[in-house]
């Protein structure tokens, strides 16, 4: 095995991505004595284009490009991203293999004034860009005002804390990540906000045929997690899905059996299609693809349909 004394991790700006970014270099240097990780930041489309909301902009790969350009120039070894925002094809020369263990998936209620969803008042203003949340958030309570919210989980905060809503719904994973449980009200229950696919696992990408990195990465990887994340992204893929449309799908193992369920809603909430499937591990792909098949079946592509502006079958 040739051997590499520095890596190099391409990372977004953000405290979030900083945050995950340290959290496998710490791992890695752990793992690899001798072994010199650096962090090479950068601003990325995504991180400049902050007042429209993420569905209009094209949202897949915005947070991206910038990353994947470095890692094939040589300017940077590895990308560490949440696997939520990876888009589903990488640029010819980078792969994602290395997918680590799941942090908690769920959504996070996050107010000042109330303990939970059901506890806000009518016409109460809930701050979320996530059409996924927006749909599953109205389909229960068709009085709530959604606002849109973008920025990092800091900026969304103080958003919130500044008064321009009564909650706001994060990802629980970014809280826990920096150590703001402090700041997270009550879970969302998968059964009320069922997270977007890969919600609050990291994955890692490299160039392919850079086996020496590679060797230092396997050891993060997490085949449970994997597993989990492989049927997900099946069912996305099959609907033409990123993190910013009215999907959401979550898979969960025990032992070697997955259980996944998936929903596409329009995002007034009116309509919300709903899927489970169970099945072995090893078939994982399978099962979310299938999963895909039975939302169409029931109507998914006319939904998907009017929020792409193209058509699904
Ligand atoms: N879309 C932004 C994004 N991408 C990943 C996370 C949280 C961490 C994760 O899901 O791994 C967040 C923030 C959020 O949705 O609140």
């Amino acid at each position: 095995m040739s051997e590499v004394t520095t890596l190099r991790i391409a990372t977004r700006k953000s405290p979030l991505a900083m945050w995950q970014a340290e959290h496998i270099k710490a791992r890695l240097e752990a793992m690899h004595p001798g072994l010199v990780v650096e962090l090479v930041t950068f601003t990325t489309q995504g991180d400049k284009i902050l007042d429209v909301p993420l569905a209009k902009i094209g949202g897949k790969g915005l947070f991206v490009k910038e990353l994947e350009a470095a890692m094939l120039d040589g300017r940077a070894d590895i990308a560490v991203h949440s696997m939520k925002d990876v888009p589903m094809e990488f640029p010819e020369g980078l792969e994602l293999g290395v997918i680590c263990e799941r942090e908690n998936p769920q959504d996070a209620f996050v107010s000042n004034t109330y303990k939970s969803l059901d506890e806000l008042p009518q016409g109460a203003v809930v701050g979320t860009s996530s059409l996924r949340r927006q749909c599953q958030i109205q389909q229960q309570r068709p009085d709530l005002v959604i606002k849109s919210l973008r920025g990092n989980v800091q900026t969304r905060l103080s958003k919130l804390d500044a008064g321009e809503f009564d909650a706001i719904i994060l990802a629980a994973a970014g809280l826990l990540r920096m150590e703001m449980q402090d700041r997270l009200t009550a879970f969302i229950p998968a059964e009320q906000s069922l997270p977007a696919g890969g919600q609050g696992a990291l994955g890692i990408e490299w160039r392919t045929g850079d086996t020496a990195v590679h060797e230092l990465l396997k050891p993060l990887h997490d085949d449970i997690t994997a597993s989990c994340v492989l049927a997900e992204r099946a069912l996305n893929r099959r609907l033409q899905g990123g993190c910013q449309v009215p999907i959401a799908c979550y898979a969960e193992r025990s032992e070697d059996q997955l259980w996944l369920r998936g929903l596409v809603g329009s995002v007034d909430g009116t309509t919300v299609l709903r899927t489970e499937n169970r099945g072995a591990a090893a078939d994982a792909e399978t099962l979310g693809i299938q999963a895909a098949e039975h939302l169409l079946e029931q109507g998914a592509g006319a939904i998907l349909s009017a929020v792409y502006g193209h058509e699904v079958n």
